[in-house]
């Protein structure tokens, strides 16, 4: 090929950086805020307002085409290196997160030396230092002076009682640990192809429990993480933006919210402070209602004592939720469960939904990678990368495929495409009305048929 030529696609993203970086520019002087300053550790406003459309494409676009044309410029052998070795950014953070390394930091803004930060946490001070070099190499900590670390807007995170901290914890222990069976979890004749829980990676590496078994019979100390971890996870995925996407704020008075599979019910209390009207019902498992009981108590106990929101015990499996609601909301747990399981809760909810009654599932919805993929119903709800980057916006949505692994290892599910989500619907008699574009997830709207009972 012609070298000028070849210089189209080098040239293509640049151009798609540049105009994206003009984007984000115009976005943070809209609202007249600064950019993020990575050395700082203070809450930037835009960590707790729903991200804007453009800018959050913006990033997606710039973080696809960054990594498309490093990769173009590298040599293979060394692109395929970094990503065989991306682990290593894991193992080093989970040391980093288990020995406190941001905890002991906080009172030091200036930067503590790695020999006193190790006397801190009994590690040997050079292996320390050399890990803690990889995190500020990717951004999180910084190395101040010679060997003196700081926290930064990444490291900051890792703090204990952090919002993010659940999730961190989850992910470096047991998913990691999950993750590390992975391979002999595919090749095991029974456990390869089958999608039952106890067959997952992590019942593997963890005595052969399922996830929520080993939660509730095992590990409640994990188990009461992981509702911490969810509501951190909404950080990650922008809840209020998830919020936004659909319209609560437009519901009438006195509409009844089932959120079922609710964990703490964070999101429905997003969903009240946007409508007070809303009335609410949170369905999980009895120890995970225990959960939210407590966390409404401490964050709204006037919608508690008021009867704005009731603690319904539930095995979705087992029985229907409570009947009659004007929606079903049900975040993320589909994703969890195999098509067979998926029915049955779904078919649950259809035995006592009004002929008005709306599920609102908000899950990722899976794109296709090809460019010649003629999905056209996708392609009309789901928004498609601007070329030369892949259709999916590449690395700039890496997320929805970690999070795809993630299940995958936990629970031996997935997430799953339109079409997937459409026939699982028409197996118990739903349809899909609407798609809403909830940022990083989508809020898919079932119905019932016309005319249907
Ligand atoms: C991935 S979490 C999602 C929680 C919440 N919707 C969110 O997005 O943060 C899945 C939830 O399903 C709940 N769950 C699992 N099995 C269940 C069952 N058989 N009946 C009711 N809830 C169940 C879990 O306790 C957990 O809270």
């Amino acid at each position: 090929m012609n070298p000028a030529t070849s210089f189209a696609q080098l040239d293509s993203l640049v151009a798609l950086i540049t105009s994206a970086v003009n984007d984000a520019k115009e976005e943070y002087s809209r609202l007249n805020l600064a950019v993020p300053d990575l050395a700082s550790v203070d809450a930037h406003p835009m960590d707790s307002m729903p991200v804007p459309r453009k800018l959050k494409k913006a990033a997606e676009i710039v973080n696809g085409a960054c990594a498309q044309l490093s990769t173009l410029l590298l040599s293979p052998y060394h692109a395929l290196y970094l990503r065989c070795n991306d682990y290593i950014t894991s193992i080093s953070m989970r040391v980093a997160y288990e020995a406190k390394v941001a905890d002991h930091l906080k009172e030091h803004p200036q930067g503590l030396h790695v020999s006193e930060i190790a006397a801190r946490n009994g590690l040997e001070q050079g292996k320390l230092a050399r890990l803690l070099r990889v995190l500020a190499t990717k951004q999180c900590f910084r190395e101040v002076k010679d060997d003196v670390f700081a926290n930064n807007r990444l490291s900051v995170l890792l703090c204990s009682g952090t919002p993010s901290a659940g999730i961190v914890g989850l992910s470096l222990t047991e998913q990691f640990q999950g993750g590390n069976v992975l391979y002999q979890t595919l090749t095991d004749k029974v456990t390869g192809p089958s999608y039952a829980p106890n067959h997952s990676s992590f019942s593997r590496a963890h005595g052969g429990h399922p996830l929520w078994q080993y939660y509730r019979e095992v590990n409640p100390a994990y188990g009461k993480r992981f509702s911490a971890a969810m509501k951190g996870f909404g950080h990650t995925l922008s809840t209020e933006t998830m919020v936004h996407g659909f319209p609560w704020n437009n519901l009438p008075p006195e509409t009844s919210v089932c959120d079922l599979g609710s964990g703490i019910g964070y999101i429905s209390l997003d969903i009240m402070r946007l409508n007070p009207g809303v009335r609410i019902v949170l369905q999980d498992l009895e120890e995970t209602i225990e959960h939210a009981k407590a966390f409404w108590q401490d964050n709204a106990h006037e919608a508690v004592s008021e009867g704005r929101v009731r603690f319904v015990p539930v095995d979705f499996f087992k029985e229907p939720p409570v009947a009659g609601c004007d929606i079903y909301y049900i975040k993320q747990c589909i994703h969890n469960w195999k098509d067979e399981e998926s029915k049955v809760l779904l078919a649950n909810i259809r035995k006592v939904m009004k002929p008005t009654s709306r599920i609102i599932l908000q899950e990722y919805v899976m794109p296709h990678l090809s460019p010649s993929s003629e999905d056209s119903e996708e392609a009309h709800f789901i928004a498609q990368a601007p070329a030369p980057l892949l259709p999916s916006f590449g690395e700039g949505r890496l997320l929805q495929h970690y999070l795809d692994i993630a299940v995958m290892i936990l629970t031996n599910s997935r997430e799953r495409t339109l079409s997937e989500f459409k026939q699982l619907g028409n197996a118990v008699g739903l349809e899909i009305a609407e798609v809403w574009d909830c940022g990083e997830l989508s809020a898919l709207e079932y119905r019932l048929p016309q005319g249907s009972t």
